[in-house]
């Protein structure tokens, strides 16, 4: 695998209490796009033991150009795992109780094989030699995983965004291994207007002179600003009107008066330019182009004829679906339609939407009401799974 940048460092060197773990199975992974992807790793990390009857697993599913670095440092940024407001000893998914894994999804840049991994025909990086990497693949990579562990039967699968995908992916493929499912901010299609936003991104990360067609790192390159521009894009459908103007208004940055010219005269131009500049140090173009397409791919129901329900005929997983009222790219709706489709199939389902400003990425923020929905889930599964407080 091609290292990104300088910033990247050796994860095992840097967190020798909680080093990345990786996994490469022993058989090849076959892919939605018809062929197979062998060898292939996946890196993940646990957080947390696995108890004798391999019944208090936890998988968190990453959104978008998230990692395994869930609940610990992140060693590539500095910056506090992800959900470690939410997942650690004690906390809301207690890891002095539960055993968390988290994976760096298949077709990534965070160890796990994507398209900056050695392509063992060529001996170079994959690039778009890689194949496209779907949702549904993700999954099957992450039962191996789960398999590796002796694991029968998650307790709960939870994620936000491309996450929650996964989740419901899980859900739908794997019934007999979740017991409890936990899909956040997310929806069971990728809409036509967010399919609209990634095309515009990935144009952007195509249009750099220094994609060289995907093929960069063998020319010393990386299209930073066309990933750059993908982010700033991407960033602002992450967040809601009312937010950005709560934050920034047309306040101006760092200066008394318009320049009039075109630098970053607004606060909220300044912020977008920091997003997407320190996207780059931890991000990969081409991975985002697949990460990008795996979520556009995504449609659940049209994986069963049509019908939703019939994603999920028969389960027993018991479901809690969150949606925040300010998420314009995964409105409530697309909750709503899901969680529909789960009563149709008669499966046990709660569904809480949340009052916010803060829009999508909200899942990824302290919001005191998704904590409560997360915990009174998981303590009610815990009880009727028979796992004692
Ligand atoms: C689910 C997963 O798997 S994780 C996914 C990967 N991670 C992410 O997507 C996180 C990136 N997303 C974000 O940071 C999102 O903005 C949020 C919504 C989650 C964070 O929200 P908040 O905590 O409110 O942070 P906020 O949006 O204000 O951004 C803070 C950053 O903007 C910078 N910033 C704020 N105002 C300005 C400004 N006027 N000019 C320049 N930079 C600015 C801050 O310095 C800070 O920088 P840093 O992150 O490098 O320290
Ligand atoms: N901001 C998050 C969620 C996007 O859906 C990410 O970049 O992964």
């Amino acid at each position: 695998m091609v290292a990104l940048r300088t910033k990247r460092t050796n994860n095992e060197a840097d967190e020798p209490s909680s080093p990345v773990l990786r996994f490469g199975a022993d058989k090849p992974l076959k892919l939605d796009a018809g062929t197979l992807l062998s060898p292939f790793q996946i890196a993940y990390k646990t957080y947390g033991t696995l108890n004798d009857a391999r019944s208090n697993a936890i998988l968190v599913c990453h959104a978008l150009t998230g990692d395994q670095h869930v609940a610990s440092t992140n060693p590539v940024t500095g910056k506090p795992g992800w959900w470690e407001v939410l997942i650690g000893p004690g906390k809301i998914i207690d890891t002095s109780r539960f055993f968390v894994i988290c994976s760096n999804v298949i077709g990534g840049c965070l160890g796990s094989t994507g398209p900056a991994s050695t392509n063992p025909a060529t001996g170079k990086p994959y690039g778009l030699d890689l194949p496209i990497i779907t949702i549904r693949d993700m999954v099957r990579a992450q039962l191996m995983l789960v398999d590796h562990f002796g694991i029968e039967k998650l307790f709960s699968v939870l994620g936000g965004s491309m996450g929650g995908m996964q989740v419901l992916q899980w859900a739908s493929s794997f019934p007999e291994r979740v017991f409890s499912a936990l899909p956040i901010a997310t929806g069971a299609r990728h809409s036509s207007q967010n399919i609209a936003f990634h095309e515009v991104g990935r144009q952007a990360v195509m249009a750099d002179p220094d994609w060289h067609g995907g093929k960069y790192f063998e020319q010393g390159k990386r299209p930073e600003k066309g990933l750059a521009v993908a982010r700033m894009a991407a960033h602002i459908t992450y967040l809601s009107e009312a937010a950005l103007h709560r934050k920034f208004g047309r306040n101006l940055q760092d200066r008394e008066a318009l320049t009039f010219g075109f630098d970053a005269d607004f606060q909220i131009e300044s912020y977008l330019r920091h997003q997407g500049m320190t996207f780059v140090d931890r991000f990969d173009a081409n991975s985002y182009l697949y990460m990008t397409r795996a979520m556009d791919y995504f449609d659940l129901a049209a994986d069963h004829g049509g019908r939703l329900a019939d994603a999920f005929a028969g389960t027993k997983t018991r479901f809690c679906l969150v949606s925040f009222t300010s998420d314009w790219l995964f409105p409530t709706e697309e909750s709503r339609s899901v969680v529909h489709a789960l009563n149709a199939a008669g499966a046990s389902v709660s569904f809480v939407e949340i009052e916010t400003d803060r829009g999508h990425d909200a899942f990824l923020l302290d919001e005191p009401e998704l904590f409560a929905a997360i915990n009174g889930f998981i303590a009610s599964a815990a009880r009727a799974r028979g796992l004692s407080a």
